[in-house]
This record gives C-alpha cells, sequence and structure tokens, in this order.
C-alpha cells in the first residue's frame, strides 16, 4: 500500500509555472475563480481517503456493516470511507461505458476538476487521458497528484476551455463530461467533443439534468444552479444536442434511485454543505434527474 500525502500538502506543494489561457468569457472567469478558491472538507476529506479526488456524486447502496454503530468513535471516519466509496463506484460506472480502450489510445476527460476519474481511467485502461479544466489550482493539484502515483507521464491535467481544445481531429477514442456539462452551451460542448473524436469512438455524460415531464425547472433546480453557479440543462436538451452533432446515444440510464443513497447519507454528516435537501427533494418529486448517456461517434 502506498503512502499517502494529505490534500493539504498537496495544495501547499511548489507548483509548476504554466501558460495558461484568459478565459473565454466573464462567466468562465466566475467558474475558474469558483474552483480556484473552493476547499470543501467534503472534496478534500473524502479524497484523501486514498487518494483519488472527486468533483462528483455518489451511486450505490449503502454499506451499513461496514459502516457500523453511530456510537462508535470511529464512525465518522467510515462515513468518511463509505461516501468516498460512493463516488469512486459513480466513476467506475462511467468507465464501464467507455467500450473497448487499449493502452494505446488517448482520452479526454473534459471538465476533470482534481482529476478523481482521469487516475482512475488510467488504472483501468493503461491508456493516456488528457483532462482540461478552467481552474489552474486543479490542473496544479491533478498534475501532482499524477507525478507522486509516477503516472505523469500518461495523465495529464491543462487549464483549458472545454468548448475549445488543442486535441486533433479526429484523434481521441473516448472522451467524457462527468458533472461538468452544466457550465456550457451543449451544442458547443458536443460539437468539440464530435470534432476530437475517432469515427466509432465514444462519449459519456455523467450528469444532472431536469426532467421535462415535470414542465420547468423546479425550486429545488434554481436553488442548486444559485449555488454551484451553473445552468443545469433539460433531459431533452441533453439528446436533441447529441443528435445534433453526430453523437448517438447507445445508452441512457437513469441513476437517480442509485444516487438517493449517497445523498440520505451525506445528508446526517458532520460534511454537510447545505445543498443536499435540494438535491433530496428534486430527486424526489421528479424534477430532477441524475443520469448516464453514453453515445456513440458516427
Ligand atoms: C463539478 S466539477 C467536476 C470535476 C470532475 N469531472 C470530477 O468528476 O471530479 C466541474 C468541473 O468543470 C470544469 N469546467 C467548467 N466549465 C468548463 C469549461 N468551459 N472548460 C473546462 N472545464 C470546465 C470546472 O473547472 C471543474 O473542474
Ligand atoms: C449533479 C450536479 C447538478 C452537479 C453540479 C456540478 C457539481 C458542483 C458537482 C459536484 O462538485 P463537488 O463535489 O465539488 O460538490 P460538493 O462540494 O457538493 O460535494
Ligand atoms: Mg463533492
Amino acid at each position: 500500500m502506498e503512502t499517502l500525502v494529505t490534500s493539504t500538502e498537496l495544495t501547499s506543494a511548489n507548483a509548476t509555472s504554466a501558460f495558461v489561457p484568459a478565459p473565454a468569457s466573464p462567466y468562465q472567469s466566475d467558474i475558474a475563480r469558483y474552483w480556484n478558491q473552493e476547499a470543501r472538507p467534503v472534496n478534500l476529506r473524502l479524497g484523501d481517503v486514498d487518494g483519488l479526488y472527486h468533483h462528483h456524486y455518489g451511486i450505490g447502496d449503502v454499506d451499513h456493516a461496514a459502516l457500523g454503530d453511530t456510537e462508535d468513535s470511529e464512525y465518522e471516519k467510515k462515513l468518511i470511507a463509505e461516501l468516498h466509496r460512493l463516488e469512486s463506484a459513480q466513476a467506475e460506472v462511467l468507465l464501464d461505458h467507455l467500450g473497448a480502450i487499449t493502452r494505446d489510445d488517448t482520452l479526454v476527460d473534459a471538465g476533470c476538476g482534481r482529476g478523481g476519474s482521469s487516475v482512475m481511467a488510467h488504472q483501468r485502461f493503461g491508456c493516456k487521458v488528457e483532462g482540461v479544466t478552467l481552474s489552474s489550482t486543479q490542473a496544479e493539484f491533478g498534475n501532482r497528484r499524477a507525478k507522486e502515483l509516477g503516472i505523469d507521464d500518461h495523465v495529464r491535467a491543462q487549464v483549458c476551455n472545454m468548448l475549445d481544445t488543442p486535441f486533433e481531429k479526429g484523434s481521441i477514442a473516448a472522451s467524457w463530461n462527468n458533472e461538468s456539462s452544466m457550465y456550457v452551451d451543449l451544442d458547443d460542448l458536443f460539437a468539440e467533443h464530435s470534432r476530437f473524436l475517432k469515427v466509432g469512438g465514444r462519449y459519456v455524460t455523467i450528469t444532472g439534468c431536469w426532467n421535462p415531464r415535470y414542465g420547468q425547472p423546479s425550486k429545488w433546480v434554481s436553488q442548486i444552479n444559485a449555488h454551484f453557479e451553473c445552468n443545469i440543462h433539460s433531459r431533452r436538451e441533453y439528446l436533441r444536442a447529441m443528435a445534433d452533432n453526430r453523437l448517438v446515444p447507445q445508452a441512457v440510464v437513469d441513476l437517480t434511485p442509485a444516487t438517493l443513497p449517497y445523498w440520505e447519507l451525506r445528508a446526517t454528516s458532520s460534511l454537510v454543505t447545505g445543498i443536499e435537501e435540494a438535491f433530496i427533494e428534486s430527486y424526489k418529486d421528479g424534477s430532477f434527474q441524475y443520469v448516464l448517456i453514453a453515445a456513440d461517434r458516427v
């Protein structure tokens, strides 16, 4: 078992200076600033469990046997490990949908955060993974982590707008957005994935989207948008924008029932951020859904 440094040590380590392009819009500057400043314990303490730092939510049943008694002095530590296990399980399901990836392939993690999913993809497939994020703090964090793991020749994060990437046309075997598509126009986003993906390549997103059957975004959806400064799209918008950009859905999976146990467990923890009620209530009233869409680039 490798020895891990804590997130605090990672954050304070020297960063190599790199060219950082200017964000394309004032909104993107706000988002870059948001993620440069983000240091919520619910993300850092979970990442410290095994060195995979995620900015997405969890899926799957809670292992109550592993959690044990709430009175146990170790309960909070076990709770954090359990929330982290569910977040990593989410990324595993995303990777399950990427199809057959070889060591020679290059993948793109669009809106890569601190790089947890990029590391997991390399560990599973042995391939190269290129992450892009608006946040220089996140890119430095991810690159430092890749270096510590000795995989910086395969896993790299760049400060880059995912709507305008340096990847060559048709050069990428598979790409994904893990909870990062609510920050961009979907037509622009899928046009860019479609450009750099090979014909026959695979695109996967896990996202929260509002449900057209509800009518319009509910008050809970508006609350989530305000909390994260994002713009949640509807399920219909995803499917329409994919169809318009040569991305043909191969699987659409409603992960809403699978993510509720994560939220209900998180709501009982000391790491709550105040957004738990909005997710739980909107998933329950049907106005909001947690979905995976896997699409073929045709
Ligand atoms: C909620 S985090 C998700 C991080 C990561 N995908 C994960 O699962 O841990 C959203 C990410 O989207 C990125 N993002 C938002 N808009 C972007 C854009 N236009 N170009 C690149 N990254 C963007 C943010 O910088 C942040 O890293
Ligand atoms: C499903 C939706 C709508 C997601 C919005 C994007 C987002 C902020 C994801 C989680 O990030 P995080 O892990 O930094 O958030 P938190 O601090 O709440 O764990
Ligand atoms: Mg989180």
